[in-house]
């Protein structure tokens, strides 16, 4: 599990550890942590002789990035540093001197020429975008040739809930320190970030076990899918019912039932009027075109992928097991409805539904993903998975972390892979899983399945729902 703390938290744990290490410990991790991971992307052999800049803001983001270029400098780095801000760190600047680092006057010459540029700008101090002063420096920084690595974080990023509302500098790679930070995971903000590493500065004891936002890894995932036993049945496997399709999109209820088959229920009922194209394309399926409530017994339902304004939300609603809603089914659901239910509710928005939902705009809730989910399940009392370039699953109860999903691709934005994906997560729901891990896990394998079915190419929904059990192996294995 990749965790992550907001500033108040990080600031917290580094007071409770500098008291009990000498002055300036993990300030010194920190920078050598950062020199390392800086020589790793120079390459080998290839630091002795590197022209390095070190943009260098007036807190000690901009510590960590000088004592990192007086390191680099010892080997053999030419390393220039920028200063920015009313001053510099003190200890810094005589480390670099002292490496034989020089401090330029001219940033735009220097990043003309450069290889690499250390973003220490701001770190976890930072409000806001990048003041005016920073701004054409960053510019040219992104302009230049060289590799940009940030320093705990892209400067001008809020980090604590991954919005960019002002500029910010985007970073190729960032080397963070101690705990991931919100924003490392979450877009906008996790775009500026680039390839993320963490470098242990001795943090883990004194942070808090729940962090504020967590991303799942293979192994966590592993650890969540369902495994079938001797004594296993269809029924025992668990029965996941899907609610999709009509006349005017039938599609949907055969891709919501392409995610359903890849789960891990033993079987799949499917009720609607799309009943001939779903058997057409999957025969193992259960057909039923009545209400909801006689179809037999499910485990769990999904409601909603190209439903129009078919029936059978209302009924599902009424149902005593899990239900996840999703797509049409979320128009105008009414919050005390869902919130009366008895068993989970699992609400799958994308950012225009999950506007409508809180009567804001798309804009607003895509600037602001992890305020808007967090909304939403406590306003529902749901667990919602709000879609799109960072997927992330909210629970309604209180002290849990948001999840981040790590996997996803931008490919993914293609009709019907929503479909798919509330399939996956109904048929895990039926299995058993916690509502949460049913929908996390979902989008995990939802997004490995894009990446692996077509890699950096297209994807349609039917080949990630086809590549689903491909995607289960890899988690597994
Ligand atoms: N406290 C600790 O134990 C450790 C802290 N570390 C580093 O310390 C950083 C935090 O340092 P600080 O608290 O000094 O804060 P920062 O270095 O993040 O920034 C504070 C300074 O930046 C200026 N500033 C704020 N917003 C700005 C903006 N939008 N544009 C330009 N300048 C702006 C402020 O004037 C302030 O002087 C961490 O991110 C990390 O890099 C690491 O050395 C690890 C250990
Ligand atoms: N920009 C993006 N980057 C990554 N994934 C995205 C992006 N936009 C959408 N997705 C993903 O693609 C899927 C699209 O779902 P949805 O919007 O419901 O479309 P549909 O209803 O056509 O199936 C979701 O899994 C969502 O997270
Ligand atoms: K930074």
């Amino acid at each position: 599990m990749r965790t992550a703390h907001r500033v108040e938290t990080v600031r917290a744990a580094e007071a409770e550890l500098m008291a009990k290490l000498p002055e300036g410990t993990p300030m010194q991790r920190a920078a050598a942590g950062l020199a390392a991971a800086c020589c790793a992307l120079l390459g080998r052999g290839r630091v002795y002789g590197a022209r390095i800049v070190v943009l260098a803001g007036s807190g000690d983001n901009g510590g960590d990035a000088l004592y990192a270029g007086a390191r680099l400098a010892r080997r053999g780095a030419g390393v220039q540093a920028v200063l920015l801000g009313s001053r510099a760190h003190e200890g810094g600047l005589a480390a670099l001197r002292r490496a034989g680092g020089r401090v330029t006057d001219d940033p735009f010459e220097v990043l003309a020429t450069a290889d690499l540029v250390l973003d220490g700008i701001t770190g976890i101090g930072g409000r806001g975008g990048l003041r005016p002063d920073a701004v054409p420096v960053a510019r040219a920084a992104r302009g230049s040739n060289a590799f940009v690595v940030a320093v705990d974080l892209p400067s001008g990023v809020d980090v604590d809930t991954g919005e960019v509302t002002g500029e910010a500098l985007r970073a190729d790679a960032t080397v963070t320190f101690g705990t991931y930070k919100p924003g490392l995971l979450i877009d906008p903000a996790r775009e500026y970030a680039g390839a993320v590493r963490l470098v242990d500065i001795g943090l883990d004891d004194h942070l808090p076990s729940v962090p504020d936002v967590e991303a799942l890894q293979h192994e966590d995932v592993a650890r969540m899918l369902p495994v079938p036993t001797a004594s296993s049945d269809k029924y025992r496997r668990g029965v996941v019912g899907v609610v999709a399709g009509s006349a005017r999109y039938p599609g949907a209820a055969v891709l919501a039932v392409a995610g359903a088959l890849r789960g891990g229920a033993g079987a799949v009922r499917y009720v609607g009027p799309a009943g001939e194209a779903v058997i057409g394309r999957f025969p193992e399926t259960l057909v039923h075109d009545g209400p909801p409530s006689k179809a037999g017994r499910v485990q769990a339902w999904v409601v909603g992928p190209g439903l129009g304004d078919g029936p059978g939300v209302a009924d599902v609603l009424a149902s005593d097991v899990p239900v996840l809603v999703d797509a049409d089914g979320l128009r105008d659901l009414d919050a005390a409805v869902v919130r009366a239910r008895t068993a989970p509710t699992v609400l799958t928005p994308h950012a225009g539904e999950a506007a409508a939902l809180l009567g804001v705009s798309r804009d607003e809730v895509e600037a602001g993903r992890l305020r808007a989910v967090r909304e939403l399940a406590a306003r529902f009392g749901a667990t919602v998975l709000l879609k799109g370039s960072t997927t992330l699953v909210a629970s309604p109860e209180g002290g849990v972390a948001v999840r981040a999903n790590p996997t996803g691709t931008h490919w993914l934005a293609t009709a019907g892979s929503g479909d798919v994906l509330s399939g996956l997560a109904g048929s895990l729901l039926a299995a058993g899983l916690h509502p949460a891990d049913a929908a996390s896990s979902a989008a995990y394998l939802h997004g490995l399945a894009a990446r692996r079915a077509s890699p950096g190419a297209p994807v349609s929904a039917q080949d990630v729902a086809a590549t689903l059990p491909a995607a289960w192996r890899d988690v597994v294995s």
